[in-house]
């Protein structure tokens, strides 16, 4: 099976231009098939509260209301997604923009109200991987937003990290799936504000007392949730750290296994 890299990017990589400009050019030379994620999530925050337009996350979910909706549909597919496809173009990688509606490639249903009203926030149903199959073969690099939609006209605000996950998952039947969190942060930290106390690995047994020791809080939370998912589910590497960690052998990072 050929090996498919499927990497996300978050929000310091993206709100840093240079970084951002530093990372696409790497990003491009890679050979094997691949797939880009992007978030924005600090963006989108930053824009709302210019427009003062409330912001509120419940355990790292955005409550995305119509107005928000509007502002993220903005910053996630339009201003981000543009800006990295035209930038991959200058560095001679075919790249296209998606969101989960582009190609049907991605249906969510939007998550039914319990406790919290998350709003227009979308949980993913089902992945496409036909239109992703054709393209990859083809050369062209897809390039993923943090949308989808409910295949009865409505736009959905998924978690960047889910939608990695979740396209690892569904890829996986057709090759084989490196996925790949990049963040500031050498990897899952045993101190978070200390980049030499990197957790070499991490399985189902020893997670669940680094979150009842807080040493994996806030937005680490979802996205170690988000891993495990993945390497329950057939794909075959999945990792966090730096992007350097693509790029240079030695670099230390987080692998997750089951
Ligand atoms: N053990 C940990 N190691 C590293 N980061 C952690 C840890 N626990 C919590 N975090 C926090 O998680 C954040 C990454 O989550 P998030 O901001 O959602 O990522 P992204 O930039 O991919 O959107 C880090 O900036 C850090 O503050
Ligand atoms: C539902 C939900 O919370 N969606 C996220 C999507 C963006 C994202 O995931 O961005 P980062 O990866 O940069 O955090 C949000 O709106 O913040």
């Amino acid at each position: 099976m050929e090996t498919l890299k499927i990497i996300k990017i978050g929000g310091n990589i993206i709100n840093d231009d240079t970084e951002l400009h530093l990372f696409l050019k790497d990003f491009a030379t890679l050979k094997s098939p691949k797939i880009l994620v992007h978030g924005g999530g600090k963006l989108a925050t930053k824009l709302a509260q210019q427009m003062q337009v409330e912001v509120k996350m419940v355990d790292g979910r955005r409550i995305t209301d119509a107005e928000t909706l509007d502002i993220i549909t903005m910053v996630y597919a339009g201003k981000i997604n543009k800006s990295i496809v035209a930038q991959l173009q200058a560095h001679q990688c075919n790249a296209i923009g998606f969101s989960g509606a582009d190609g049907n490639t991605i249906v969510s249903q939007k998550r039914p109200v319990t406790t919290i009203d998350y709003g227009f926030a979308g949980d993913v149903k089902q992945v496409n991987t036909k239109p992703l199959e054709l393209l990859l073969k083809n050369n062209l690099t897809p390039v993923f937003c943090a949308m989808t939609h409910d295949q009865n006209g409505q736009l959905l605000n998924t978690n960047a990290d889910t939608i990695a996950s979740e396209l690892a998952i569904s890829l996986s039947e057709i090759f084989n799936v490196e996925l790949y969190y990049c963040f500031e942060k050498n990897g899952v930290l045993n101190d978070v504000n200390n980049d030499d106390s990197v957790i070499e690995l991490i399985t189902p047994d020893t997670i669940q007392q680094l979150i009842d020791d807080h040493i994996i809080f806030e937005g680490m939370l979802p996205k170690i949730k988000n891993c495990l998912h993945a390497v329950s589910n057939r794909v075959s590497k999945v990792c966090i750290g730096k992007s350097d960690m693509l790029f240079n052998k030695n670099n230390k990072h987080t692998t997750i296994t089951r």
